[in-house]
């Protein structure tokens, strides 16, 4: 039986003590892939965010239960959020350029994340990094490690977010539009890498996206979320291929698919 990482019970979310997203029930097992679509502003990232106690000073769960590993996490202070954030749950951000420090390089950057969780030296870091590199297509891992975030494009700095989220090897990834930012080439080797992480480490992965082919072709399991309620939760067949409700098949149709299997 596959271990349940990830579980919200009744979940409300407020910031400014104003609920934005109400009654969120759902789990992630070892090894799932599930997919969060919904209209800008339905409250997906706010999900992500309880996840990960990144709420930020004006946001907190109101309601409900957050469960990692059968431990409610809202009990969780900074400290053990802070120990279980990169080595137990990554992150991928929409913008990873914002994410990274603009004043030190990458693979000073690498190493403080990887040192943070494991004793490691400077050359296994960035022998990890070159490896992990080389797999998302970077031509030069070797120079990417020498630059700063600004001598890199948008697309080479959020592969290197990419990176930096997948390096440890979290038991669950959290992936905020991984890819929207990315030419549709490299879009596809940054799935096809996610799906290989799935596939060898069992890895479960929470993706948010716009894009239906992106959550077609990745996800087991969907939500739909709209004005902070979920108005449909099922397998990807149920929701991408048999949708019931209007949202749902609206969502569906409006955007561009970038393959249907299964249906
Ligand atoms: N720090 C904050 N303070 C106040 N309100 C916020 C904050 N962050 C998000 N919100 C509000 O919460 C709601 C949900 O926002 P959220 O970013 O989770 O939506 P989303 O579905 O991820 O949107 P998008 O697809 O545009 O990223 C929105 O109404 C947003 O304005």
């Amino acid at each position: 039986m596959r271990e349940i990482l990830l579980a919200m019970k009744n979940v409300e979310i407020s910031y400014n003590a104003r609920p934005y997203v109400r009654d969120i029930s759902f789990q992630v097992k070892e090894g799932e892939i599930l997919g969060i679509v919904g209209e800008s502003g339905s409250g997906k990232s706010t999900l992500i965010k309880a996840a990960m106690g990144l709420l930020g000073p004006t946001g907190a769960v109101t309601k409900g239960h957050v469960y990692y590993k059968g431990e409610n996490i809202l009990d969780y202070n900074s400290q053990e959020f802070q120990n279980i954030r990169g080595y137990e749950m990554g992150m991928i951000f929409q913008n990873s350029e914002s994410a990274l420090c603009p004043v030190r390089t990458i693979g000073d950057q690498l190493y403080e994340s990887m040192s943070q969780h494991k004793k490691i030296t400077k050359e296994e870091a960035k022998s990890k990094g070159l490896a992990l590199l080389d797999k998302l297509n970077f031509k030069d891992g070797n120079r990417i490690l020498k630059s700063y975030p600004f001598e890199l494009s948008g697309g080479m700095n959020q592969r290197v977010g990419i990176m930096m989220g997948m390096l440890l090897k979290p038991s669950l990834l959290f992936a905020d539009e991984p890819t929207s930012a990315l030419d549709v080439t490299i879009q596809l080797q940054v799935i096809r890498e996610m799906m290989k992480m799935r596939d060898e480490y069992g890895t479960a992965i929470v993706i948010v996206s716009h894009n239906i082919g992106v959550i077609s072709y990745m996800a087991d399991t969907v939500v739909v979320m709209k004005e902070g309620n979920i108005v449909e939760y099922g397998t990807k067949d149920q929701i991408v291929f048999h949708p019931q409700e209007e949202y749902t098949k609206n969502l569906i149709e409006a955007v561009p698919r970038i393959r249907r299997e299964n249906g």
